[in-house]
């Protein structure tokens, strides 16, 4: 689970009601990558662009969706998510089923005030948009379990790591209405990375409805399947990374000095702040970067020891491997 805490993150989370819009990446794979230090046109586009620190109006809540969320698998992701629409207002806790074998996990759910069943079915017949949050090699498992009372009302999203829609649709059903979503842990304080493909017979309709989901969280982007595994060696991983990170560098402050308390403060907010700068100034990471760094200064004294450790390798490898890995899990 990720236990981020909110207050870590209070001060560039708060009345952060706006979301990213959905953006097609095929679309977006249109434009020109931009000249160093102009906006890049892919976030310049108004419509697109994050507005900082917007108070909640009428106009910028989240809209809801009335319909009843199932979680097949009660685990970390399912949670994650669960707690990030209710918390966002898109859904009542009280519309959101769960099952899991353990019962402890269960309780996690009834805990926030969801209702708990203890089968699968169960879920199934008590919503209509049914989220698969087993592990990957359970999910043609479930599916052939409750493929018979999958109806035409239902809309089976699966957020498991590389397991395609061919078969997904292979276990439920070519008549299904089928939807592969990689999302990340932050959509627990309303900041997600997420992606997702339509499959089967899911709808324009259908992926609105998973749009809103995602939207009210953080940002989703439209992608060919092809590209979900990247996603997931990216955003979907991701957050461990940048946890790695950001302990790494509260241990540094450590090693200099510092209380680790306000080491860990620093180094996340400082995460978060940069973070922001990119999103929304839209500047390439390189010209934010040249803007700390002064001649024979302190900031190129460190960047040059990261460049001495690979760290651009690393992080590219990283992603790599994680990609690479989920392509690996369609053939378990
Ligand atoms: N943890 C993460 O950051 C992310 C996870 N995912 C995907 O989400 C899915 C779930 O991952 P986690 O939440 O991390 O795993 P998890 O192990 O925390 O949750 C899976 C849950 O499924 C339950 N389960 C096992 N067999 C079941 C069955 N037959 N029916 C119903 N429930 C069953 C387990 O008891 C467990 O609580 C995976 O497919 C993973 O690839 C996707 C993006 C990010
Ligand atoms: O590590 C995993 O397999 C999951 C999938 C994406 C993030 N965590």
């Amino acid at each position: 689970m990720c236990h981020v805490s909110p207050a870590l993150f209070s001060a560039g989370l708060q009345n952060r009601q706006e979301s990213y819009n959905v953006v097609d990446v095929e679309t977006a794979a249109t434009y020109q990558r931009p000249a160093e230090g102009l906006l890049c046109p892919f976030y310049l586009r108004e419509a697109s662009r994050p507005q900082p620190h917007q108070p909640a109006t009428d106009s910028n809540m989240p809209q809801t969706v009335s319909k009843k969320l199932g979680f097949i698998g009660a685990g970390q992701m399912a949670e994650a998510l669960a707690r990030g629409f209710i918390d966002r207002g898109v859904i009542k806790a009280a519309d959101v089923h769960c099952t899991d074998p353990v019962q402890a996990r269960r309780e996690v759910f009834e805990g926030f005030g969801c209702q708990a069943q203890t089968s699968n079915v169960d879920v199934v017949k008590n919503s209509e948009v049914i989220f698969l949050a087993v592990k990957p090699q359970y999910v043609s498992v479930v599916l052939k379990e409750v493929k018979q009372y999958l109806t035409d009302e239902h809309i089976v999203v699966s957020i498991a790591a590389g397991i395609p829609l061919a078969v997904m649709k292979e276990s439920a059903g070519d008549d299904k209405r089928l939807v592969r979503v990689m999302p990340n842990t932050p959509c627990l304080v309303g900041e997600t990375a997420s992606a997702m493909c339509l499959g089967g017979k899911a709808s324009d309709a259908d992926g609105d409805i998973v749009k809103t989901l995602f939207n009210a969280v953080g940002s989703i982007f439209k992608v060919d399947e092809k590209l979900l595994s990247a996603v997931t060696g990216l955003s979907g991983s991701g957050p461990a990374y940048v946890f790695v990170v950001i302990e790494a560098l509260a241990d540094g402050g450590v090693r200099a000095g510092l209380p680790r308390d306000i080491a860990q403060q620093l180094a996340a907010q400082t995460v978060l702040g940069s973070a922001k700068m990119v999103l929304e100034t839209g500047k390439h990471p390189g010209a934010l970067k040249d803007m700390v760094t002064s001649p024979a200064g302190t900031t190129i004294a460190g960047v040059h020891e990261l460049e001495k450790c690979g760290i651009r390798a690393a992080f590219i490898n990283a992603v790599l491997a994680a990609s690479t890995r989920a392509d690996e899990l369609s053939k378990l």
